[in-house]
């Protein structure tokens, strides 16, 4: 990303988004600057603001760029599903490079970059190849993040320079998490074993089989929801029916009301993560989910693996099903023999680019 930049164009120009700069080089691929909106935040400037979109190729000539490399943060944004992540190369320390503050100015949709989240590749500990940590758009840290590893997986083979299948070990918040890339290009990822009991997922409902939560009866809104609880490392209420109606549809739900009711729900200590299902077949259903610390989101792997393993333990689906998602499917196993979660899905850069903390 150093490369002295030869051409520049402006790829989506719009009023409310940030633009895009496309950078070519000879050398490199080409990638992209992303110019903020105004900076109506004083820490958080458009690296591009000097430079005037009419005249890009003379703006470049000068060192402006170069003057402000100090401060400079690089990142690669990545998606999963549309489930998007800002990466940041954070091998040489432990210490994640941004804040909890910055990371949420830096996920804000219209004063940022925009995303649901912040991933920091950190050097390994306890013998694994590498560390993930995530800040969600709210600037809180989740143990973990299915979408978010398989994101993490292609940033390090791309950092790496690695080229065809891969696995890495990654410590997480939820332990050890070990993402292969295959030849297509998908991840697949050991998820580890679902965490049942409910003072571990954790949530205040009371264990009804052998200490998990599955399909009891709880009060959101004043409707009354059957929900398991499944910690996937993180938190998650999965519900595919209500006392009123047996099948949910979810096309028909109000997730920007009822999600926060259930994410600060008295039941849910570390708050949730919240699935709602619809289920088609005994190996195919549909989720909506509304992400504890990040809202309405288009994919979530962690809540794709709970919902298969809350399925199968309600007696809904089998142990293999492909969960839809608003932005895609995601295949997921959880196998008898080792009762560990194994999904398998895609990630891929959406762009390049430097912003100023
Ligand atoms: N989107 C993620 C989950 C991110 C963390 C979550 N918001 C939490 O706070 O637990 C995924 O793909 O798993």
């Amino acid at each position: 990303m150093a490369a002295a930049p030869t051409s520049l164009s402006l790829s989506s120009p719009s009023r409310r988004s940030p633009a895009l700069f496309r950078v070519s080089h000879p050398q490199s691929k080409p990638y992209f600057i992303r110019s903020l909106a105004p900076p109506r935040r004083p820490r958080f400037r458009a690296i591009t603001a000097s430079m005037g979109v009419e005249a890009p190729e003379k703006a470049f000539q000068g060192s402006s760029l170069d003057r402000m490399e100090n401060g400079l943060l690089h990142f690669v944004k990545y998606h999963g599903l549309g489930n998007d992540f800002i990466m940041v190369d954070n091998r040489g320390s432990l210490e994640p490079r941004v804040t909890p503050e910055q990371a949420a100015r830096l996920c804000d949709r219209n004063f940022g970059i925009g995303a649901d989240g912040v991933i920091f590749a950190m050097p390994g500990v306890d013998g694994t190849d590498y560390s993930m940590r995530i800040f969600n758009s709210d600037g809180s840290e989740p143990e973990m993040c299915g979408n978010g590893i398989r994101c993490f997986a292609r940033f390090i083979a791309e950092l790496d320079k690695l080229r065809g299948p891969q696995s890495f070990t990654i410590h997480t918040g939820a332990g050890l998490i070990v993402p292969t890339i295959q030849n297509d290009g998908k991840v697949r990822v050991d998820m580890g074993k679902p965490v049942l009991r409910a003072s571990d997922v954790p949530t205040k409902l009371p264990g009804n089989k052998d200490g998990a939560v599955v399909g009891v009866q709880l009060v959101v809104d004043g409707t009354e929801w059957i929900v398991t609880c499944v910690s996937m490392g993180n938190p998650h209420c999965i519900t595919f029916s209500t006392t009123e109606c047996k099948a949910l549809q979810v096309d028909d739900l109000k997730l920007a009301d009822i999600g926060p009711k259930f994410e600060h729900h008295e039941m849910f200590p570390s708050r949730t993560n919240t699935e709602f299902v619809q289920i088609f077949s005994r190996s195919h259903v549909k989720m909506r989910v509304w992400e504890r610390g990040a809202g309405a989101t288009l994919a979530c792997g962690t809540g794709a693996c709970a919902v298969v393993v809350a399925g199968v333990l309600e007696g809904h689906v089998d142990r293999k099903c492909k969960v839809d998602l608003p932005g895609g499917p995601l295949e997921i196993e959880w196998e008898e023999g080792d009762n560990r979660v194994y999904m398998t899905g895609p990630a891929e850069v959406v762009f390049y680019g430097s912003v100023l903390l």
